[in-house]
């Protein structure tokens, strides 16, 4: 049950300071809380051996103030402290999350869907942090307050009558620890449930055109009405058990008040305790109530936070498989060589890659191209390393790309992938994103390299007009000529076009071609595309199909030989004239 504390453990060592504060307090504010009811019984004895004067009343009087109003201050403190704990620690593990998501590569997103992240990142940090605040709070005060009311009854009263009042609590604690065990696991249930709710969410809110444009709206409203009725049931099995600790401590807590009262009673008639510390036990057990009902309520809280914290190191302890070990320099720029490159996709038969042997020397443009489903995108997902690496070696300036520090390797890059990723924010954040130091006249330049210079004019706001969230408000080719323009800009020394001109029309992207050609000459550019047109320029030119390369050659060496490279060009070029 007290495992999370155990995973906590470095966070606690790391704030002791603000802990063993928080805690002192509460000891402190707890031994303060046992005046008030001492001092009753010392006025009742007074009034009953008629020994009570009226300084005497007041002294005490002024004592039960003092002691109330300074327990209530130091309650706030030791409150504040933890507290405080809590949101602190929310911080630091949303921090790691986050930090963990940026480093995690393609393998990982396989494992997690976006919905479960977000909900490990938000529901389950805040379970923990309940437990880090709340639990921490139920913990130590209930533990301290009862072990500081039982000492006194035992130490003031009698040890007798306190330990016949706590027979019952070990039966107690044995039952708490079965029913504990069962909210960990339903509750952790009741989380994976809530987290494909997430899912269906996000992907309905993404895909909602379609949704609508396939008027799929009330199928997919009881698709989800029968995921929630999953969570609901999930949850009410959670609630189930917890409904049944209360009435066990109050079942327990009654037998402890019946012994009170008869073996009480039997005392005091035999002068073993007087009446005044008969009525000061009775306050103190009732002042018991309070922590052991707490402790069901804590037991909850740890489980839950347990399930949480064990949802969360599942997503920490997760690696790509990437092995981010690297520590070689890469050079500026150098050919690249794949050798005997074999990949294929983690759960996946078919190789998507078969001996690959390729030569791009530097500063040249390789074109890419071949059928559907060929293994472009593959080949440069492995020179990107998105992917664990496959058989064979891939090397840049002939130092293999394993063994490249992991944040230089992509320093190298200018990418754009196939789907354009934009971000919410304006045109101008979206070019400078790989290069926040990018000048006015640097951005004007993308711009233009990617055809976007009439675009530009007719933005609302120019270079500060917002494109919303993914670029909402821009079209297809606009968004892909964006993205363009943030790759160039960075002005890489390898740039990977992955079939980036789709969206664009054949005039512009003549124009990108052309400007591509002058700016990138002295610089390596890879070329994936469909349109055979956009690469026949290219110093080397290679046709894949299924996971192979079946041609390779400059432009004019291909329509030599006659192969599906020719038979395609003829056919978009005569599709061009139509
Ligand atoms: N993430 C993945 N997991 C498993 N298999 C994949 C994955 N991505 C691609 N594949 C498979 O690998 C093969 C090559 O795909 P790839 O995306 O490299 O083709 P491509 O030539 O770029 O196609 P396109 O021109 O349609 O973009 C295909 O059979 C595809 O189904």
């Amino acid at each position: 049950m007290f495992l999370l504390f155990k995973k906590l453990t470095p966070f606690f060592l790391e704030h002791k300071k603000r802990y063993g504060w928080a805690i002192f307090a509460m000891l402190i504010g707890n031994g303060l809380v046992l005046i008030p009811p001492f001092i009753v019984g010392q006025v009742i004895d007074g009034i009953y051996l008629d020994k009570l004067t009226d300084s005497l009343l007041m002294k005490q009087v002024l004592l039960f103030v003092f002691s109330i109003v300074v327990s209530y201050g130091i309650e706030i403190f030791w409150g504040y402290q933890l507290f405080g704990g809590k949101n602190v620690l929310t911080r630091q593990l949303r921090k790691q999350l986050m930090n963990h998501f940026l480093k995690m590569r393609s393998i990982f997103y396989r494992k997690f869907r976006t919905g479960d992240l977000m909900a490990r990142a938000t529901n389950d940090l805040d379970a923990i942090s309940e437990m880090a605040g709340y639990g921490i709070m139920i913990a130590m005060d209930s533990t301290a307050f009862f072990g500081v009311i039982l000492l006194t009854m035992f130490l003031t009263v009698s040890w007798k009558l306190t330990l016949a009042c706590i027979l019952p609590l070990p039966i107690l604690g044995y039952l708490l620890k079965v029913l504990g065990d069962k909210v960990h696991i339903r509750y952790k249930e009741s989380q994976d449930a809530f987290a494909e709710i997430n899912d269906e969410v996000l992907e309905s809110v993404e895909g909602i055109r379609v949704i609508r444009a396939y008027g799929r709206q009330e199928a997919m409203s009881a698709q989800f009405d029968e995921k929630t009725t999953n969570v609901l049931q999930k949850n009410i099995s959670v609630a189930k058990i917890n409904s049944a600790f209360q009435p066990l401590i109050k079942i327990t807590l009654g037998i402890s008040y019946v012994l009170a009262f008869g073996l009480g009673a039997i005392m005091v008639s035999k002068n073993e305790i007087t009446i005044g510390q008969l009525v000061a036990f009775q306050v103190y057990l009732s002042m018991l109530v309070w922590p052991i009902q707490s402790i069901g309520e804590l037991i909850n809280l740890l489980q839950q936070g347990n399930a949480s914290m064990d949802r969360v190191m599942e997503v920490l302890n997760t690696d790509d498989q990437m092995g981010h070990t690297g520590e070689k320099d890469i050079l500026e720029n150098g050919t690249i060589t794949f050798k005997e490159v074999t990949f294929s996709y983690p759960d996946s038969k078919q190789l998507s890659l078969k001996k690959i042997n390729l030569e791009i020397p530097k500063n040249t443009t390789l074109g890419i191209v071949g059928k559907t489903g060929s293994g472009k995108t593959t080949l440069v997902r492995q020179l990107l390393k998105e992917y664990p690496r496959g058989k064979g070696l891939i090397s840049i300036g002939g130092v293999p790309i394993d063994a490249v520090k992991p944040d230089q390797l992509s320093s190298k890059f200018g990418y754009v992938p196939q789907e354009h990723i934009l971000f919410s924010g304006t045109i101008r954040d979206n070019i400078s994103f790989g290069r926040k130091d990018a000048s006015e006249k640097e951005i004007n330049e993308a711009l233009h390299l990617a055809n976007f210079d009439r675009d530009i004019n007719k933005m609302p706001n120019g270079l500060d007009t917002q494109i919303g969230e993914k670029g909402i408000s821009l079209s297809g080719g606009q968004k892909q000529r964006i993205a363009i323009a943030r790759a160039l800009i960075k002005n890489s020394a390898i740039l990977i076009l992955d079939d980036s001109l789709s969206a664009v029309d054949a005039e512009t992207e003549k124009n990108i071609i052309t400007n591509l050609k002058k700016y990138r000459n002295n610089k390596t550019t890879l070329i994936i595309t469909h349109r055979l047109s956009s690469v026949y320029h290219a110093k080397q030119i290679i046709v894949m199909d299924n996971g192979a390369i079946i041609e390779r050659g400059t432009h004019t060496e291909l329509m030599d030989k006659k192969g599906w490279y020719e038979k395609q060009f003829i056919r978009q070029q005569l599709k061009e004239e139509e």
